[in-house]
């Protein structure tokens, strides 16, 4: 059973969602601290959050069962990506079910704020009529200024255009031909922009790059009496800044629905200023937004641990059930081909190189090597590593992972070959598939032969002459280890030269036997790979150990 905690207000028809997917249990609980976050996902499979529960690197860490976070909502500034991708965990997103609601937030906050909405109503609720202090201005003829051309910020720019507004905007991902279509004048340089806007609203992530984009410097070109608007992220736009340029009557007001810390703390100068209207991230908070929000979360979570699809990821590429069904025999061979090399190699592995060649070359390559790397390091580091992070823990292991498609025709319809460089040399595998479920081995450096990829394989090395195969199988049955499959790789297809036998073991052999295997005369050299059992649920994407 799979269990799904949910810490914020997630919409009755996501929860029932997960309720009746079978497989999956729901662990409902609110108003967690913290370390009560931390706790209760030790027991949990999956999280689905929205902006209230921060998954800090600490609350991540050491949690192996956790395997998903699903944000019901598009931000996920609330959880550290990084500390997820390095625990293997997999973060996806809803990012198009609260846009209209949020662009209809900021259209409404850029007329409330235009026609001092908040200010008068509280005043007549005091039992004041006043319409002097409150004369407000018109948005048609106006020109709206948008950082940020997304989902988000293309509803507003269709929005500000039926109210007959200009609209400028700033994206440097957005193309002049896409955004003159959408009849926006698009501007390269944001400082040449906001020197012409009355209005300017942000619609970017908060990330580095955009963390103060307007501050001092930037309010202070725009025209005198210009308005602000965020309901993005708080941050975009410097709070303290913002309220020294409203206070000295440069900027006209500010609608904003976020803020740097949330909830954002009384004595917010921002706060007191009569010329600034504030919403408690409001913006996704209606009933559409959050059932939209709440069932696609509630089916990708699903999605990702029943069927093991992976949709609106931001740590890593999207595959879907049908491309996952098609797959994870590649994501399978890579990993366990990983797993060998990582057992047959005892020096540090600097770089490997995989080579696709048939149908392996037409699959998702950059998600096999990634398995193969999980496979790689499975051995090495003391954490799960999976298909999500086995980039990340190799990268900053220094070890390069590379990849080549071949089209060159070998002796099977698909193969994957593999060759790790290490401080000692370089050691090289190759795998097949058979019948579309069968792992292979086909090579071992240069020696050819056919094993299956699974459980217990003994490796020796010896020279190829008459009894050996009849005493090795000997020593086996005296020690009471069964042999499930044999294969044997000669150097120079003819007797006399090296060889290289693999066993595919029952059960694991005890010292003894391996010592009566290596006690053999022709024996050179003796190895025993684990391997997970075929069929096993494989850890290519959820963080079990190999
Ligand atoms: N207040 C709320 O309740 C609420 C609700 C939904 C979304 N949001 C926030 O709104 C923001 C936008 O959401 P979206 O769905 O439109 O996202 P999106 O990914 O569709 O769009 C973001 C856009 O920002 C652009 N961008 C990135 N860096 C930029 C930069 N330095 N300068 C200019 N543009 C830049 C990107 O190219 C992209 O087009 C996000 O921060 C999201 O978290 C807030
Ligand atoms: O959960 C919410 O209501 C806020 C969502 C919003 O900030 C988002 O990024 O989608």
């Amino acid at each position: 059973m799979y269990r799904v905690l949910i810490t914020d207000n997630l919409s009755p028809a996501g929860l029932k969602i997960l309720k009746e997917t079978p497989g999956i249990e729901v662990d409902l609980r609110k108003g967690l601290t913290p370390d009560e976050v931390r706790v209760a996902l030790h027991e949990a499979d999956g999280i689905i959050i929205r902006s209230e529960t921060k998954l800090t690197p600490e609350i991540l860490k050491d949690q192996p069962r956790l395997k998903a976070i699903v944000r019901a909502g598009v931000g996920t500034d609330n959880i550290n990506l990084p500390a997820a991708t390095r625990e293997g965990v997999v973060v996806m997103n809803t990012p198009a079910g609260n846009t209209t609601s949020t662009a209809e937030h900021t259209i409404a906050m850029m007329m409330a704020l235009s026609r001092n909405i908040a200010p008068a109503a509280s005043k007549l609720r005091d039992g004041v009529w006043d319409r002097k202090s409150f004369t407000g201005t018109q948005l048609a003829g106006k020109s709206i200024a948008i950082v940020g051309l997304g989902r988000i910020g293309l509803a507003v720019a269709r929005r500000a255009m039926g109210l007959e507004m200009k609209v400028l905007g700033f994206d440097p991902f957005m193309s002049v031909e896409r955004a003159a279509e959408q009849g926006i004048e698009l501007y390269r340089d944001i400082d040449e922009m906001i020197t012409k806007c009355d209005y300017l609203t942000v619609h970017t992530p908060l990330s580095p790059e955009t963390t103060n984009l307007i501050g001092a410097e930037r309010l202070a070109k725009m025209k005198k009496g210009v308005r602000i608007i965020n309901c993005a992220r708080g941050g975009i736009i410097n709070e303290a800044e913002l309220a020294q340029a409203i206070e000295s009557g440069h900027i006209g007001g500010a609608a904003l629905d976020v803020f740097v810390k949330e909830p954002t703390p009384p004595d917010n100068p921002l706060l007191k200023l009569p010329q600034v209207l504030c919403t408690p991230h409001l913006a996704a908070s209606t009933d559409e937004a959050q059932e939209l929000v709440a069932v696609e979360a509630a089916e990708i979570m699903a999605g990702f641990l029943v069927r093991h699809e992976v949709r609106h990821a931001v740590n890593m590429a999207p595959i879907s059930s049908a491309e996952m069904a098609d797959m994870r025999i590649y994501l399978d061979l890579g990993l366990r081909l990983g797993v060998v090399l990582s057992q047959l190699n005892k020096s540090g592995v600097r770089s490997a190189k995989l080579t696709f060649r048939g149908e392996a070359a037409t699959k998702k390559t950059k998600l096999i090597s990634n398995a193969f790397a999980a496979g790689l390091l499975s051995s090495a580091l003391a954490e799960n590593v999976n298909i999500v992070n086995a980039e990340m823990l190799a990268h900053e292991r220094g070890i390069q992972i590379t990849e080549s498609l071949s089209s060159e025709v070998s002796d099977f319809s698909t193969m994957i070959s593999a060759t790790v460089y290490t401080d000692e040399g370089e050691c090289s595998v190759a795998g097949t598939i058979f019948g579309r479920q069968f792992l292979r081995l086909v090579r071992v450096n240069q020696f050819h032969l056919d094993a299956y990829l699974d459980g217990t394989l003994l490796l020796y090395r010896h020279i190829d002459r008459p009894g050996v195969i009849g005493t090795i199988g000997t020593a086996c049955g005296q020690h009471n280890v069964n042999i499930a499959h044999m294969a044997v790789g000669r150097e120079r297809n003819e007797p006399g030269g090296e060889a290289l036998a693999i066993l595919n073991l029952d059960n694991e052999p005890s010292a003894e036997a391996l010592a009566a295997v290596q006690a053999n005369p022709a024996v050179t050299s003796v190895q025993l790979l684990r391997l997970p059992k075929a069929g096993n649920p494989l850890p290519w994407l959820t963080t079990q150990s190999v």
